[in-house]
């Protein structure tokens, strides 16, 4: 078993609240009588998170997560209890905290970098990369209080994710960010993971949770409601949120609207075609290459990514041989953001035989996809290879598709089930009649 890197030891937080603004100023100055009133944001907190692990912190809002957070990261301390870290923590909790909305972005870096324990040869040698996992172009030597959130988030988890800590903490700050960047995140996240890394992970996307966490807590009003798999915590969550008809959820909801919201809006702008290379895995010896990948309907008009559940759509990709070829195979690889494969298929499998390719010949390839998906975002790799398996070019992540769904329905995919109401035959009396 790994060794305990965050253990906490009944850690409560008590806050005071006031009214009204005058009373804290009546406490200040007339000292002795208290004006406010004690509320506890955490009560007798009691956690060990191990080296390597990834906890996932679930809970409504007001629960305590950030202030757990911020206790862990020791930006707050705590009222009562003890707390151990050991390791450095990188943390990304509200949105560019850290940073110092007058300097520009490549200041921050620094700064941001220094706080969290680099020093600043290190961050010289790490700049370009925290530069190139933000992507912000010429933002970068701007005012940070310029910036949209999206664009802080983006530096500031390029920052979180590159300082060496031994701790990450990231607080609902993938939310803000568009879906492209997300889907950069998590792969970010995941390689971190395979480093080693201990990572609390605080979403209210609870798929997120599941696929990226080993275990969970859910927080109630400032309490471990329960501790366990991810599955069994996030089944709990859902529970609580049902069962808890007095309390009004909405903000819960509006921020979950509004995460979708900011997601849908932003994909539009995704490319179509080939991306930066540095966005994306590609592997191939290049004997052809994707030229570009298009969703379009069934009339050819490219939907720019945008796919109604129940359609049917064309994923149109263009391919260019850089030798001769007459071994090819395109395939197709669907995924959710966070990497769940939903479906692959290649042309070998479909048994399409793709004609021979020479030097500088293009050729499209067309696949016709039924949408069974639910509302949501998702991406599709793209890749050609020989019929042996030796890869000419893959990209990963190519195409972002959104899918819009106008019934509502749980799950990933909609299934349009339908519900009847069948007529009960009355009960017949039962007929003794021995002839019978
Ligand atoms: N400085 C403060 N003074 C008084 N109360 C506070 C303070 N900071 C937080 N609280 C209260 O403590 C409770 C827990 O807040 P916290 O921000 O930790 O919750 P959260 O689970 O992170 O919520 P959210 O999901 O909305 O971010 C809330 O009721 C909040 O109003």
């Amino acid at each position: 078993m790994s060794e305990t890197i965050i253990a906490l030891d009944n850690v409560s937080k008590c806050y005071r609240r006031y009214h009204r603004p005058i009373d804290r100023l009546k406490e200040i100055l007339l000292p002795g009588k208290k004006h406010s009133q004690k509320f506890w944001a955490l009560q007798d907190i009691n956690l060990e998170v191990y080296q390597g692990e990834t906890l996932g912190i679930i809970g409504q809002n007001g629960s305590g997560k950030s202030t757990l957070l911020q206790i862990i990261a020791k930006t707050l301390t705590p009222t009562t209890g003890t707390v151990h870290i050991q390791g450095r923590v990188a943390a990304l909790l509200e949105l560019g905290s850290g940073f110092n909305p007058d300097f520009t972005g490549r200041q921050n870096v620094f700064f941001n970098g220094q706080i969290l324990g680099l020093t600043k040869k290190e961050i010289e040698a790490k700049f370009d990369t925290i530069a190139a996992f933000a992507d912000i172009g010429d933002f970068l030597d701007q005012p940070i209080k310029t910036y949209s959130s999206g664009m802080a988030v983006r530096l500031a988890f390029a920052v979180a994710a590159h300082t060496d800590a031994q701790i990450l903490i990231v607080d609902e700050a993938l939310a803000v960010g568009d879906a492209k960047f997300q889907a950069r995140c998590m792969k970010k996240i995941r390689q971190l993971q395979g480093d080693g890394v201990t990572l609390l992970f605080v979403s209210h996307d609870l798929s997120s949770v599941k696929f990226l966490c080993e275990s969970a807590i859910l927080l109630n009003q400032g309490r471990i409601l329960e501790q366990g798999t991810p599955k069994f915590v996030a089944n709990r969550y859902i529970a609580l949120l049902s069962s808890d008809h007095h309390t009004d959820h909405s903000s819960d909801m509006i921020a979950l609207e509004k995460s979708h919201k900011v997601e849908t809006e932003k994909s539009n702008a995704f490319a179509d075609n080939i991306p930066n290379e540095q966005d994306y895995h590609r592997h191939g010896n290049a004997f052809a290459e994707i030229k570009s990948a298009i969703i379009t309907n069934l009339d050819n008009i490219d939907l720019k990514g945008k796919v109604e559940t129940g359609s049917k759509f064309k994923l149109r990709v263009n391919i260019q041989g850089n030798n001769d070829l007459d071994d090819i195979v395109v395939g197709l690889s669907l995924r959710t953001l966070t990497g769940v494969i939903l479906y692959g298929t290649n042309t070998y499998l479909l048994k399409k035989s793709i004609p021979s390719l020479s030097k500088h010949q293009s050729t499209v390839v067309e696949f016709e996809v039924p949408c069974f998906l639910n509302k949501g975002l998702y991406s599709i790799s793209i890749g050609v290879h020989s019929t042996e398996g030796i890869s000419y070019d893959w990209i990963d992540d190519l195409v972002l598709l959104e899918v819009i769904n106008a019934r509502l329905c749980d799950g990933l995919i909609d299934l349009n089930a339908e519900v009847n109401l069948p007529e009960i035959p009355p009960v017949l009396s039962l007929n003794r009649d021995p002839q019978i």
